[in-house]
């Protein structure tokens, strides 16, 4: 997930507080991918329980990637700025967080001069809108020549998908708003909309603000988001809470949140971030090994299983199921066993998050396609 905002609104400190939270939580291997880049873990106590219950030597959770980009500004889709520079980033990225500023500081400048969020979300959304406008015109133009002047029936299904997005651009509405057909969305996946991708709204409140839970700007920005991005998730947050308690020994910290009555923000803004990109995982547990595999929503067991090796996918059998809640419940897996909870699941079998899985496969199968090679 892309950070995405005008600049000086907080987005490199939210980037800064998430690597500094997963750096202390638990050292996992590879979390900054470079300057830019983290991979922050999901924190989940199913995965907990696993792991305290097989005591395996190498744990590893799901993972969300996260990009800081630089600050967007006015005009950046006719290169202002670092512009289409900015915007191939964002277009890099497969969701975002749109990161607004409410919190007042004379010391850190506006680029608009004064804080005002409802305006900035529009001048964002408008860039990304116009930038799409932009691509949408040459791709109609050549998806045009083959539909109509060379015939190609083909591409009339596409022509008719672009010229809805044409008309959503036009009506100042995004790409993501509407309600497509599988097809269409089959069309759009080839193309790389701004505006389609999903979007979870970001608000920096100074500290007192976000511990108060109360802004003259909260309820302004929820009626904008009703009435522009209907159905868009927004979280409020603080960059300056989240700096301040990140730099604390855990006890204080503890202490400090218990005080203030408020938890941390990034544990709820990283679950719905990969929330927004319809993940979800399954796990494989035992003494060697406890792992969290990011999957996409609807994944059927052989395709999970190749999630983990090619091999499992190409020589899958079965895959043995219980549900992480029934072995919590039960306490081991022969007890899941004994009430019947354990499954064997065929090819059609819908994986769904939370499921432990060891997965049988014929490894002759492979082994016999690489001989023949
Ligand atoms: N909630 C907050 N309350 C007060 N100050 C904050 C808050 N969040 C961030 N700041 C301060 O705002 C300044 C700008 O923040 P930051 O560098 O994270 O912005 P940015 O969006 O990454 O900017 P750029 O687009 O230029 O990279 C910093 O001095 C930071 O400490
Ligand atoms: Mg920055």
């Amino acid at each position: 997930m892309g950070i995405l905002g005008l600049p000086n609104v907080g987005k490199s400190t939210f980037f800064n507080v998430l690597t500094k939270s997963e750096a202390q939580a638990e050292n996992y291997p590879f979390c900054t991918i470079d300057p830019n880049e983290s991979r922050v873990a999901i924190s989940d106590d199913r995965f907990d329980w696993l792991v305290t219950h097989y005591q395996p030597l190498s744990k590893v959770p799901a993972f969300l990637n996260v990009v800081d980009i630089a600050g967007l500004v006015k005009g950046a889709s006719e290169g202002q700025g670092l512009g289409n520079a900015f915007l191939s980033h964002v277009s890099a990225c497969e969701a975002l967080f749109h990161l607004c500023r409410v919190f007042e500081d004379a010391d850190v400048t506006h680029v608009e001069g004064d804080v005002n969020p409802t305006r900035d979300l529009e001048i964002i959304n408008q860039e990304l809108r116009l930038k799409d406008l932009a691509y949408l015109e040459s791709a109609l133009d050549k998806v045009e020549k083959l539909a109509i002047r060379a015939g190609d029936k083909t591409k009339k299904a596409e022509l008719d998908c672009l010229l809805k997005v044409k008309h959503l651009l036009e009506e100042k509405k995004f790409v993501r708003q509407h309600d497509w057909n599988d097809k269409d969305i089959e069309i759009l996946n080839k193309h790389l909309f701004l505006t389609g991708k999903p979007l979870v709204y970001l608000v920096n409140l100074n500290e007192q603000d976000y511990i108060k839970k109360k802004n003259k700007w909260l309820p302004k920005i929820k009626a904008w988001i009703e009435e522009n991005d209907p159905g868009a998730v927004l979280i409020p947050f603080s960059g300056a809470f989240e700096l301040k308690v990140i730099e604390m020994q855990p006890e204080e910290r503890e202490n400090y949140i218990k005080e203030t009555g408020v938890p941390s923000a990034l544990d709820k803004i990283i679950k719905t971030g990969y929330k927004a990109l319809q993940l979800e995982y399954f796990f494989t547990a035992g003494k060697d090994e406890v792992k969290a595999w990011t999957i996409q929503k609807g994944t059927k067991a052989p395709q999970a299983a190749g999630r983990i090796h090619t091999d499992f996918e190409k020589g899958f059998i079965m895959a043995e199921v219980m549900k992480v809640a029934d072995l919590i419940e039960a306490g081991n897996e022969n007890a899941v066993k004994a009430a019947g909870k354990y499954r064997q699941q065929g090819r059609n079998y819908v994986v769904e998050d939370g499921d432990v899985i060891l997965f049988k496969f014929n490894a002759g199968a492979g082994l016999t396609q690489a001989k023949k090679k």
